[in-house]
């Protein structure tokens, strides 16, 4: 997936003099790497330039998401999705696609925490309230599919082959579900620094340089 971006960015390039200069650059938020960036600044004599400007660009993204290890490609991915309602709630626990319509109003928690998690994965908040076994034995019940080539889990923890479930419980679905992966939160914050960081190492430089050309 190709996406276009422009803001606020960073551009390196060659210019002439004090002046305008144009290469490439950072830009975008959140920003993107190597977007081509335009940008009036200052040129050091040699007419290597840098400035603040625009910067315009278009980036590839991969249109694959993550769930437990598994992607899925951006095609169809909303077959979870789109049951999200009070009078239609699916959400996803372990791999397993769970219809839990009827069980809204029975839920010892409340429908509401249930209704928050619709069309969602809802492993995390399932597991963080430290459900009991009986309640981890029910979702067999409620199960009318599983995540396209996700193992799901017994109640155990153990994995077992979808397929061996019966019914329409075998049925293989797609979810839009994207984990929370903590390195793609360091990577957006790695992106956000990296132009401050030679930004900042830019002017450093600058600093130091004139203060060691004043003749004492
Ligand atoms: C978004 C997912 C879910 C959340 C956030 C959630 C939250 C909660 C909360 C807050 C309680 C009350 C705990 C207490 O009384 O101390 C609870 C209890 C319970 N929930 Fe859920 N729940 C979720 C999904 C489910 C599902 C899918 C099932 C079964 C199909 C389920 C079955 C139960 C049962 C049986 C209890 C009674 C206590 C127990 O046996 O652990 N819950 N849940």
């Amino acid at each position: 997936m190709v996406t276009n971006f422009n803001g606020v960015g960073v551009g390196f390039g060659f210019g002439v003099g004090c002046g305008f200069g144009i290469g490439w650059g950072f830009g975008g938020m959140p920003l993107n790497f190597l977007g081509l960036g335009a940008g009036g600044g200052c040129g050091v004599g040699l007419g290597l330039g840098w400035g603040f400007g625009t910067a315009y660009g278009s980036q590839y993204r991969s249109s694959r998401v993550t769930f437990q290890g598994f992607e899925f490609s951006s095609k169809n991915q909303t077959e979870v999705a789109r049951h999200k309602s009070k009078k239609d709630c699916w959400l996803v626990i372990n791999g397993r696609v769970l219809n839990v319509t009827n069980f809204l109003e029975e839920h010892p928690g409340g429908e509401e925490v249930l209704l928050e998690s619709a069309g969602k994965d809802a492993t995390k908040e399932f597991q963080d309230i430290g459900h009991s076994r009986a309640a981890q034995s029910l979702l067999v019940k409620y199960q009318v599919g599983f995540l396209e080539g996700c193992k799901v889990q017994d109640p155990t923890g153990s994995d077992v082959e979808p397929k061996a479930s019966k019914g329409s419980a075998r049925k293989e679905m797609s979810a839009f579900v994207v984990k929370d992966e903590p390195s793609v939160k360091y990577a957006a914050l790695l992106e956000f620094f990296i132009p401050l960081l030679v930004a900042g190492s830019y002017f450093a430089y600058r600093y130091f340089t004139t203060i060691s050309k004043i003749d004492y």
